[in-house]
């Protein structure tokens, strides 16, 4: 579905994102990204959704080379970038405008991520962890193949994040999109991935590749999950008792 073969970033300014990272991603699989500040998680996420052609090695999409924005592609952020002019329903039917059946399409989605009932709400009338719902449902009612999600869930509370964790395994289950996960939280990647990259450096660079051979759902903080873990603090250089 996406491969990745000596994908560079390099600013004009002479910064570069990251370097030669060569990946091949799977039909359905969730991939997660960790790796420090800096070394140019976002900018991959960026590169990859089409928004910034402007790399060096070759990336593709179901063998297309990616030139620009692809309409398989959606990305989630951080902030739910809801239209806080207009109420949920039609923030979520807003990238399908023109659509005629895009009204069911919509309630179809807007059920999915549990909004029933707050369909004429206001960004400003919601939660967090409703907004960020909201976003997800608006990202799904276009039929993407492939999810960017960059840290979707790191300005949730804990018990929000779980749930929304949840939530996107379900909705993974249902309609199998291809998922990469940028995060800095080891045991959401833990938790959602197939596979971990970790990038280092500055220029970021794959430095290790983790298989997470579980089957999902999964028991969170399992013993299994306890030593990757273990192992992605000591790649990180953030394990204290290893260093
Ligand atoms: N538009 C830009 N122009 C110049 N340099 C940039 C630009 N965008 C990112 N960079 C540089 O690329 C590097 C990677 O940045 P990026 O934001 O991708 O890192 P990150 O891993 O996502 O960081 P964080 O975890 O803190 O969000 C940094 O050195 C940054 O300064």
């Amino acid at each position: 579905m996406l491969s990745l073969k000596r994908l560079s970033r390099t600013f004009s300014e002479g910064e570069t994102g990251f370097i030669n990272v060569d990946l091949t991603v799977e039909q359905g699989e969730i991939v997660g990204i960790l790796g420090t500040s800096g070394c140019g998680k976002s900018t991959l996420l960026r590169v990859l959704s089409g928004l910034d052609g402007e790399y060096s090695g070759s990336l593709e999409i179901n063998e297309e080379a990616v030139s620009d924005v692809n309409k398989k592609v959606v990305m989630i952020f951080q902030e739910p970038r809801l239209l806080p002019w207009l109420n949920v329903i039609d923030n979520i039917s807003f990238g399908i405008s023109g659509d005629k059946e895009r009204l069911t399409k919509a309630e179809k989605y807007l059920s999915s991520v549990g909004l029933k009932g707050f369909e004429k709400h206001y960004p400003k009338d919601l939660s967090g962890g409703m907004a960020q719902r909201a976003a997800i449902a608006r990202s799904l009612v276009t039929n993407p193949e492939i999810l960017l999600l960059d840290e979707p869930f790191s300005a949730l509370d804990a018990f929000t994040k779980m749930q929304l964790q949840d939530l996107l395994l379900s909705l993974w289950k249902e309609f199998r999109n291809t998922i990469m996960l940028v995060t800095h939280d080891i045991d959401e990647a833990l938790y959602l991935c197939d596979r971990i990259i970790i990038l280092r450096g500055q220029p970021g660079e794959i430095y290790a590749t983790l298989k997470v051979d579980q089957p999902k759902p999964r028991a969170r903080g399992n013993r299994k999950l306890g030593e990757l873990k273990e192992e992605i603090l000591s790649l990180l250089d953030l394990n204290a008792v290893h260093n």
